[in-house]
């Protein structure tokens, strides 16, 4: 379980709170205004950035310490974070270790993983020579390959059409949250969380609502909700 206790977030004048836990194997939607701190949450969720108080734990043990590589948790971007100049199977074994060393094991790990997100055979290849919604895949492959439990996803597919789009959503509730991982997902569109999110925590007023159900919440949104979704 994620957990947030009494936490005191400031950046400059900015300032957000939050207090609560999140259940595992959750898909939560990270929503509110723009400005509002959604992706200062999650840095300080990952520990690339400290609060001023309070602390953050999961499965009962406290990260707040913790450097981002030592918390059991991966991160998803919008750029993927691939590295042009290697392949697509040595920017996965980099997910695995800082040197990025390739064994016989590890090259059937990552051709496993690959071909479970549908890019059997391009391990050779280099981003460039993807396309996007395969360099998507190829990010989302590298998330599997580190087998965290809790995966951030700060608006990993916000570049790409909206029907790509929704297949990545689908593949990402299949292949992270349908083993039990625990996913926090950052996103503008409210048709994100309507197709995969359980829940929802609203970011807006210097601070970090408790989860809630996704359904009901989208069905009659609160009113900084209602702003957000434009309706
Ligand atoms: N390094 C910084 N120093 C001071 N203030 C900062 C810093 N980084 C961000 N902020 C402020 O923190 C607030 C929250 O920013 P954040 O990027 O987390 O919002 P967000 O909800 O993710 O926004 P968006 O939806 O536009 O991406 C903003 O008011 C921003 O100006």
């Amino acid at each position: 379980m994620l957990r947030l206790e009494r936490l005191e977030i400031r950046q400059g004048d900015f300032a957000l709170s939050a207090d609560w836990a999140l259940g595992d194997g959750s898909i939560c939607a990270v929503m509110g205004p723009s400005g509002g701190g959604k992706s200062t949450l999650l840095a300080v969720i990952a520990g690339f950035l400290a609060p001023q108080a309070g602390r953050v734990s999961w499965g009962g043990r406290d990260l707040t310490g913790l450097a981002p590589a030592q918390r059991p948790i991966s991160i998803l971007f919008q750029d993927n974070n691939l590295f042009p100049h290697l392949t697509i199977e040595r920017n996965l074994a980099l997910g695995l270790d800082p040197r990025g060393q390739l064994d016989a094991a590890r090259r059937t790990e990552i051709a496993r993983v690959l071909e479970r997100v549908g890019l059997a055979g391009l391990g050779e290849r280099r981003p460039a020579a993807l396309s996007g919604g395969q360099q998507s895949r190829a990010a989302l492959a590298r998330v599997l390959l580190m087998d965290r439990p809790l995966v951030l996803l700060d608006e990993p597919f916000a570049a790409l059409g909206p029907g790509l789009r929704m297949e990545m959503l689908d593949l990402a509730r299949e292949v992270l949250a349908g083993e039990g991982r625990t996913l926090l997902m950052v996103s503008h569109a409210p048709g994100d969380a309507a197709r995969i999110a359980s829940d929802i925590v609203l970011v807006d007023a210097g601070r970090a609502a408790p989860p809630a159900a996704a359904a009901p919440l989208l069905a009659d949104p609160p009113p900084a909700l209602r702003a957000y979704l434009g309706r």
